[in-house]
């Protein structure tokens, strides 16, 4: 017999235009006393600051991403205002102190919105108990804020869409060789959200109205609750995020980033092609919507993602994906010049 699952998944969600005003609304029904607010760096600290204004009744703290104490305790309720690294941020802490999460995301750059999961490379440096937490309770996505978001950010939601695809085909080839659970429901909804956002992706390109982001940020909460539904981010995360991520952590040694949601696309495109399966659609979808389609102009340069391609596997081995046990330099740069990344 098999044994009890539980999973666990937002319970409120409050979405469109002007959804912002509603946050008195949530935490009113939260019981707080004392509010910390994670939030972003530099631009998204303005929101933060909106925020903190209508919650002018309750003790609030914002507190920058990198910033944040995790030891320091008294807050009844956490906020994260921003983009995939607040809102992760905010996840470890209100986990940590087992208080309530709300997310406030102000823009669609990464379906971190609705899933229980911090990201690999933020959990490696900030976070050594595990990447396991909790979903939020609440996401409120105003979507006038996250329409005001630059153009890239909202492009990079789409990237990271498109390994939805890949990551789908590395689940299954997991579940045929090495025995893995499969979730045929998780699987399908992160394919959902692929599909929907890839066949409207000549129409939303340029997020020009509230309905484009609409779209696109129903597709990103979808993969979250895909995310909580398996357990783990496998439907949602693959072969390349792992070249993603190997290209992120290089980066941040050095003091440097890239767009998470532009390497996925770029990884997508290469892994793909690793699968046998349609590398040019989807390169195709990137190039309508305005990703990076080269190396340069995703300001990689080839020996980084060479390193990346060949390094990637060993990232997470317990993770098998079409990588396997390792491809070799010469296999990474055939596949790049191959899918015309190069
Ligand atoms: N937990 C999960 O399941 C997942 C987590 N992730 C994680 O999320 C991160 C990627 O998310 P991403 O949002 O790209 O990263 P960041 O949070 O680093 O945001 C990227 C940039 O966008 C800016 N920004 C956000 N909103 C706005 C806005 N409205 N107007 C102007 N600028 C804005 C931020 O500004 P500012 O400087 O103010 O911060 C920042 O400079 C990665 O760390 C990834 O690992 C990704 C997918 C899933
Ligand atoms: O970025 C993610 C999914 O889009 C998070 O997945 P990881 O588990 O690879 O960090
Ligand atoms: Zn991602």
């Amino acid at each position: 017999m098999k044994q009890l699952e539980s999973f666990e998944i937002p319970r409120t969600v409050i979405f469109g235009p002007g959804a912002i005003t509603k946050t008195p609304l949530v935490v009113a029904g939260l019981r707080a006393g004392k509010i910390l607010i994670v939030t972003g760096r530099s631009t998204t600290l303005h929101y933060a600051s909106q925020v903190a204004q209508l919650l002018s009744g309750y003790t609030v703290d914002v507190v920058k991403y990198d910033e944040v104490d995790l030891e320091k305790t008294g807050y009844d309720l956490v906020l994260g205002v921003g983009g995939g690294r607040p809102l992760d941020m905010a996840k470890v802490y209100a986990y940590i102190h087992k208080k309530p999460l709300v997310v406030i995301p102000t823009s669609a750059s990464h379906d971190g919105i609705a899933s229980p999961y911090v990201s690999y490379v933020l959990s490696r440096r900030m976070y050594s108990r595990g990447k396991i937490v909790a979903p939020p309770t609440a996401i409120i996505a105003d979507t006038s804020v996250i329409l005001s978001a630059p153009s890239r950010l909202l492009r990079a939601g789409i990237g990271d869409l498109l390994g939805k695809i890949v990551a789908v085909r590395d689940w299954q080839l997991a579940h045929r060789l090495k025995g893995e659970e499969y979730s045929e429901y998780a699987a399908h909804l992160s394919l959902t959200s692929y599909r929907i956002v890839a066949s409207n992706a000549a129409r939303i390109r340029n997020f020009a109205r509230e309905e484009d982001v609409r779209v696109l940020v129903k597709a990103l909460i979808g993969c979250g609750v895909a995310m909580g539904i398996a357990g783990s981010s496998r439907p949602c995360s693959g072969s390349e995020h792992l070249f993603a991520h190997a290209i992120e952590m290089r980066l941040q040694e050095k003091n440097d980033e890239a767009i998470h949601g532009e390497l996925v696309a770029i990884g997508s495109i290469v892994m793909a092609y690793l699968h046998g399966i349609k590398w040019q659609r989807i390169k195709k979808i990137a190039e309508t919507v305005g990703l990076p389609t080269t190396l340069k102009q995703a300001g990689v340069d080839i020996d980084l993602a060479v390193e990346a391609l060949t390094t990637a596997h060993s990232l997470r081995p317990d993770r098998y994906t079409i990588l396997g046990d390792g491809i070799d330099r010469e296999a990474a740069r055939r596949a790049l010049e191959n899918t015309g990344l190069l």
